[in-house]
């Protein structure tokens, strides 16, 4: 059974976690962060991010968190640092923010592609799941939650995914850590605007969570749900514990 909300947080990690805080549900981060004993500081500009050891980018709307890392003078910043071996882990937007590529990006309108800043050699699809089921919830098993030593480590993770995206492919060096089984991925229905990847297709086994090196993301939402442990293995990432 999952039980996200029992106790045995871990010993404080003596490490800051950044969240990227241009927009988005920076507030639920910060607040898991804290619930496990670690330090948690919004990062708006690059001299925040500077003393970091580990950036959260939250769930919200990719594009408009383009823009406005773009604006503040953050996207450079964070490329660089995650070029130089930040941890980094993303939620929903914050996945597609750390895609090297992304099967549908929007475009402004001057029709300029939708930037992301990369880091993870993989392609990602925006709102995939389509507008049918904008928001749905799944319970995942989860690799690699058994390193945080946690006992609850296998149990499933209850995922909620709002208007999220998936994985449609990775690169050599991206561990899959969770998928939507076959039999639970919605199938998506006819999207005039061309929202929904999958309408007409079989449903399939679909990537939603994925890790490589110190970049962790998932499609979901653990911070909304009282799930700690996904926010636990990150901070063992950054303490070089996981
Ligand atoms: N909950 C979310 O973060 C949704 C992501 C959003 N659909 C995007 O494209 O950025």
């Amino acid at each position: 059974m999952t039980s996200s909300s029992s106790p045995a947080p871990p010993p404080p990690p003596g490490v800051v976690v950044g969240v990227l805080a241009v927009q988005g549900d920076v507030r639920e981060h910060i607040a898991t962060i804290e619930s496990l004993g670690g330090r948690a500081v919004p990062v708006r500009r690059a001299s925040e991010l500077a003393g970091v050891d580990g950036l959260i980018i939250p769930g919200g709307e990719s594009t408009t968190m383009d823009k406005l890392t773009r604006t503040f003078g953050l996207a450079d910043p964070v490329r660089e640092r995650i070029a130089g071996g930040m941890p980094v882990y993303g939620s929903c937007a914050g996945m597609i923010m750390l895609s090297d590529v992304l099967a549908d990006p929007s475009a402004d309108r001057l029709g300029n592609p939708q930037q992301t800043l990369g880091g993870l050699d993989m392609v990602v699809r925006r709102n995939a799941f389509g507008r049918q089921r904008e928001s749905f919830e799944a319970d995942l098993a989860f690799g690699g939650l058994a390193t945080t030593g946690d006992a609850r480590g296998t149990d499933p993770v209850r995922a909620v995914f709002i208007r999220a995206p998936w994985v449609e492919k990775v690169g050599d060096g991206v561990e899959v850590l969770a998928q939507v089984p076959a039999a639970e991925t919605p199938q998506p229905g006819p999207t005039p605007d061309g929202d929904g990847a999958g309408a007409d297709l079989e449903p399939v086994a679909r990537i939603v969570a994925v890790r490589s090196g110190n970049l962790l993301a998932t499609s979901f939402h653990p911070e909304i749900t009282g799930e700690r442990r996904v926010h636990e293995l990150f901070i063992r990432m950054i303490r070089g514990e996981a």
